[in-house]
């Protein structure tokens, strides 16, 4: 796990741990031992630790986490690195993060390549550096930046820290040969006073002010988390307390997250995200199937979500041929990507470069022979079957048969749209979450005769554009979509009942979801709900009129209908659930005219309201959802738990310090999950929804552990 080798008169040690060099218990007594051996070897005169292969250690081995631990403990080897009687070099390349940085900054000199990055992103565990990192980077970086490091766990660029203080000298050429130089060099400097410890924490008297501005900052940046408040605490004792004194401070911070729920969920999250790249479908995976080439595209409709759409592609220099049914429309989407891309220069999330790039690579048409070159096609027009086949047989008709031919429809089977071409194989659903440039879930559907190979290109693809894909098998609402409609019919059954639209966005808020469901709904647009269930209708053979209060034997509420007749589409016309200060605002308040729409339903349907309690608002909208979920693992519609969660952290913004729905639940107990929606089954009887699934029921009778859920998935996806 670490090599020992002297070159002349410098000792290497080799961390080779694949794939991140993470810094599990072998590594650590490597790193003990050999620390040890350089010491006394008499040929030696100076220690350089280097990762093999891709990286410096990125890290404490997170798998680690949550068993007994083991010495050496990481601060124990980092004394016997500080306290060294010969110079220890860090040589860093590749992500030296969390314990990397803590072993580099024991270290007595740190060099590294201009590629390398370093950082504390324990933060995004849940936790913070817990081996004395919080103590020492503020003595060498100063308060505000350690603060900001360490609360967000942003990876930092080699040249950035060197500006800041972290790294020595950015060196070029082959690492080993230039830190066995360096090495040689240092053999002869001082290097006591190199050791952190004895730094002083610089501008400590104006801890106050710099731990105030960073505690406001983060909680409004990481609203819920309760990570990010403990790193400035921890950071601010390093300036108010001894270095002694501080590292107990930082350590009982570090034991009291460890302990918390949230850095447990924070972590699954962690393996999850990994966990969903490892996709399955009948006839291939993510071992065997290979991604096709994607170097130009097209974007079909450029409304809300193809101009979103199109912003991903060119952001990540992907040239995109915008093509719109006319010219009104088209000029208006080009406005919107235009004014998508400044609003992100303004918030420096793109940067200015890439946003003249993008214009560049932009080609606005009205024609279809434009298109008959590209790799692949996006098509996102209003969600009607019918629009959305005739958009799939033009497709057919006239783009090179290797090209992959998408859909970013929300609802509808992938098989009945792909029935429109000669080629199903090709057709893949990309459903983009609203809005598509900043939400980072890519949901990828399958139908029965999709190729592995067009999965496997837009799952590379989904890379490609930074978002997360999750590969889910077609059906009605696909996975999110699916999980989320008894969760959204029943915030809009609670209000039928009862409660105000803000009462249950306040449940849903203060549970950590950033908006509650009727601010989404102004978001998504009222016309779209309002069109999905007109095509939920189509598909049952029936239509919605102002009687309809069940839709294919299930409860129905026309309370979105009455919002959708008033021309209350949401903040795209200033008003729906909420009001707006203008067409597009974003500030929602109370709608006096809105809570009349609603009284006036009520009373028009004799429905005397109730007062509805939090915790119920909370449990019709989540149980009814992991309900569904469960019924989803069940069908095979995805492989395993994960898929649901991280579609739910990146796709509805679900609170990652939770863990996902399906992990919420296994952490409340199936078992009282299960009779709470027997519960509501009993009270709430006209919603599917609320029959309790029996692979739920199984799996609460016999206790089955969160881990091995997955092996109860129906394999019918393999
Ligand atoms: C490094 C990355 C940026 C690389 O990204 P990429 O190339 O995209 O690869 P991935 O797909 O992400 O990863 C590949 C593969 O590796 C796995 N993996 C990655 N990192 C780790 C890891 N750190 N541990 C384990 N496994 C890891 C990953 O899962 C993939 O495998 P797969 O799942 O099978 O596909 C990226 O990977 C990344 O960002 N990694 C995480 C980096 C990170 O978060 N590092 C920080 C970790 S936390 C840490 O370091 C904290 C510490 O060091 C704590 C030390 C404190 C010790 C002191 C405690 C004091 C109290 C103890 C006292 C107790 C006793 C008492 O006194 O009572
Ligand atoms: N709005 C949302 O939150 C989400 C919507 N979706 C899906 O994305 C698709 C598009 O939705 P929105 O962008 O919200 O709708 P939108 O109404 O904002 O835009 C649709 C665009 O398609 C264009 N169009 C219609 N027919 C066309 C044709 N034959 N050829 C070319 N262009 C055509 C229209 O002119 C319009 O500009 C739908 O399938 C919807 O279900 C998916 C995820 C979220």
């Amino acid at each position: 796990m670490v090599d020992y080798s002297v070159n002349g008169s410098v000792a290497v040690l080799m961390v080779n741990n694949p794939p991140v060099n993470a810094l599990g218990h072998a590594v650590r007594v490597g790193l003990k031992t050999g620390i040890e051996r350089g010491a006394k070897d008499s040929r030696v005169r100076s220690i350089i630790i280097i990762g093999k292969g891709q990286t410096f250690p990125a890290g404490a081995d997170i798998r680690e986490f949550g068993k007994p631990s083991k010495e050496p403990w990481l601060t124990a080897v980092g004394n016997l690195i500080k306290t060294c009687s010969k110079p220890v070099v860090a040589a860093i390349h590749g992500t030296c993060l969390g314990g990397g940085l803590e072993i580099a900054l024991f270290s007595h000199y740190r060099i590294a390549v201009s590629s390398a990055r370093v950082g504390f992103p324990e933060v995004t565990l849940g936790l913070l550096p817990g081996a004395g990192g919080s103590q020492r980077l503020s003595r060498l970086t100063g308060l505000p930046v350690a603060m900001e490091m360490i609360s967000s766990g942003r990876h930092v660029p080699a040249r950035k820290a060197k500006e800041y203080g972290i790294i020595d000298e950015i060196v070029s050429g082959d690492l080993l040969k230039t830190a066995l130089k360096f090495a040689q060099e240092v053999q002869s400097r001082p290097f006591k006073d190199r050791c952190l410890r004895y730094k002083v924490v610089p501008n400590a008297d104006r801890v106050e002010e710099y731990a105030s501005a960073a505690l406001t900052q983060v909680k409004k940046k990481y609203k819920g988390f309760e990570a990010p408040v403990a790193c400035v605490q921890a950071v601010r004792s390093s300036a108010e307390l001894s270095y002694e004194e501080g590292m107990k401070r930082e350590r009982d911070l570090f034991l009291q997250l460890g302990q918390s729920g949230q850095a447990k969920a924070q972590q699954y999250a962690f393996f999850a995200e990994r966990a969903v790249t490892k996709w399955q479908m009948p006839g291939g995976s993510y071992k065997t199937a290979k991604p096709l080439p994607v170097r130009s595209t097209a974007v079909i409709g450029a409304g809300t979500m193809g101009s979103g759409i199109a912003v991903c592609l060119l952001s990540a220099g992907l040239p995109v041929y915008l093509l719109e049914q006319n010219e009104k429309f088209l000029q208006s989407g080009v406005k919107l990507i235009e004014s998508i891309m400044a609003g992100s220069v303004k918030l420096g999330k793109v940067s200015m470069e890439t946003a003249k790039r993008a214009a560049t690579l932009l080609k606005p048409t009205l024609s279809y022979d434009d298109i008959k070159d590209v790799d692949l096609v996006i098509e996102a027009v209003f969600e009607n079957l019918d629009i959305k086949k005739e958009v799939f047989s033009k497709l057919d008709k006239i783009c090179k048969p290797s090209a992959i031919l998408c859909t970013n429809t929300s609802t509808i089977d992938i098989n009945r749209i792909s029935s429109a071409t000669s080629r199903p194989e090709k057709v893949v659903g990309t459903h983009f979450f609203a809005p598509a440039y900043h939400m980072k879930l890519l949901e990828n559907i399958y139908g029965t005769k999709t190729s592995p190979e067009a999965v496997a290109t837009v799952m590379k693809l989904g890379k490609t554009i930074n978002k997360v894909p999750v590969l889910v098998k077609s059906c009605h609402g696909f996975l999110a979509n699916r999980m989320n409609a008894p969760f959204s019919s029943e915030a809009i059954f609670l209000v039928e009942e009862g409660a105000s639209p803000q009462e249950v966005d306040q449940v849903n808020e203060d549970f950590g979801m950033p908006m509650g469901p009727f601010k989404v709904r102004d978001l998504s647009g009222i016309d779209i709900s309002w069109r999905i269930n007109r095509e939920v209708a189509k598909v049952l053979g029936t239509s919605i009129t102002k009687e309809t209060r069940f839709l294919g034997g299930n409860r129905y509420c026309g309370l979105n209908d009455d919002f959708y007749d008033k021309g209350r589409y949401g903040r795209k016309t200033g008003k729906g659930w909420y009001l707006y200060e203008k067409v597009g605002g974003k500030t929602a308040v109370a709608d006096p005219e809105a809570e009349e729409i609603i009284n006036s339903y009520r009373q028009s349907r004799g429905i005397v309201k109730r007062k509805i309690t939090p915790q119920e608002i909370f449990e019709r909208q989540f149980y009814s959802a992991i309900n569904e979920g469960f019924r989803i693992l069940e069908e095979g519609i995805c492989n395993m738990p994960e898929e649901i969660d991280i579609s739910w952290i990146y796709g509805f913004s679900y609170p990652k310090y939770r863990g996902g729905p399906m992990f919420y639940a296994s952490q409340i107990g199936l078992q009282r999950v299960y009779d709470r929606i027997c519960h509501y089954h009993e009270t709430c009887p006209y919603s599917i929804h609320w029959v309790p699934n029996r692979l739920l029921k199984k799996l609460a009778e016999n206790n089955v552990p969160f881990t091995q859920w997955a092996n109860h998935v129906s394999k019918s996806k393999m």
